[in-house]
């Protein structure tokens, strides 16, 4: 059912920092930053040649997010994102084996406009999992 590493993404406590650090430190292709309120989120991606980094910062009064940088005040991976071609499918599939689905557990639409769904990270190991529609 998963297909590719779309991204892994990292919480960081400045976005601008981090985002230079790997432009000029790191030599990597930066995005601009992308303000996504509806995900209480910026998010800065950075392109590699086989998948992409997602920095994240939280965006309004209550990211989701906040709580992972109180208790992570440096920073940490956060979650990575896996590809699937039906995401229906995909969040049938794993709600049927027990899985718990996060937020309405219907799709949103996430940064790459594509619709997105998060798995609790309890439920994989201790690891935040995003499936992103492609
Ligand atoms: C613009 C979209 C973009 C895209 O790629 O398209 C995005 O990726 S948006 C990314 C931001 N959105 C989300 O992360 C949505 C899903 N996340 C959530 O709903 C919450 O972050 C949640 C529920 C995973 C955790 O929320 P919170 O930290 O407030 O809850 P708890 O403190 O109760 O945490 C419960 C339990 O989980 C552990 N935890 C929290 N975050 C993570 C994490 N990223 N990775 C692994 N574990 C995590 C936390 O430590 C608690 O464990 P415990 O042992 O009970 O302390
Ligand atoms: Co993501």
């Amino acid at each position: 059912m998963i297909g590719r590493l779309n991204h892994v993404a990292i919480a960081v406590p400045d976005l601008d920092a981090a985002a230079a650090q790997y432009r000029d430190a790191l030599g990597a292709e930066v995005g601009a930053p992308q303000a996504e309120p509806d995900h209480g989120v910026t998010v800065v991606f950075i392109t590699l040649p086989n998948t992409k980094i997602e920095l994240l910062h939280p965006l309004g009064a209550d990211s989701p997010i906040a709580g992972f940088l109180q208790k992570n005040p440096s920073g940490g991976i956060h979650h990575i994102c896996y590809e699937v071609e039906d995401i229906i499918a995909a969040r049938d599939n794993l709600q049927a084996q027990g899985a718990r689905v996060l937020g309405t557990g219907e799709p949103k639409i996430g940064a790459h406009g594509k619709p997105v769904l998060f798995l609790h990270p309890k439920d994989f190991n201790g690891c935040l999992v995003e499936l992103e529609e492609v």
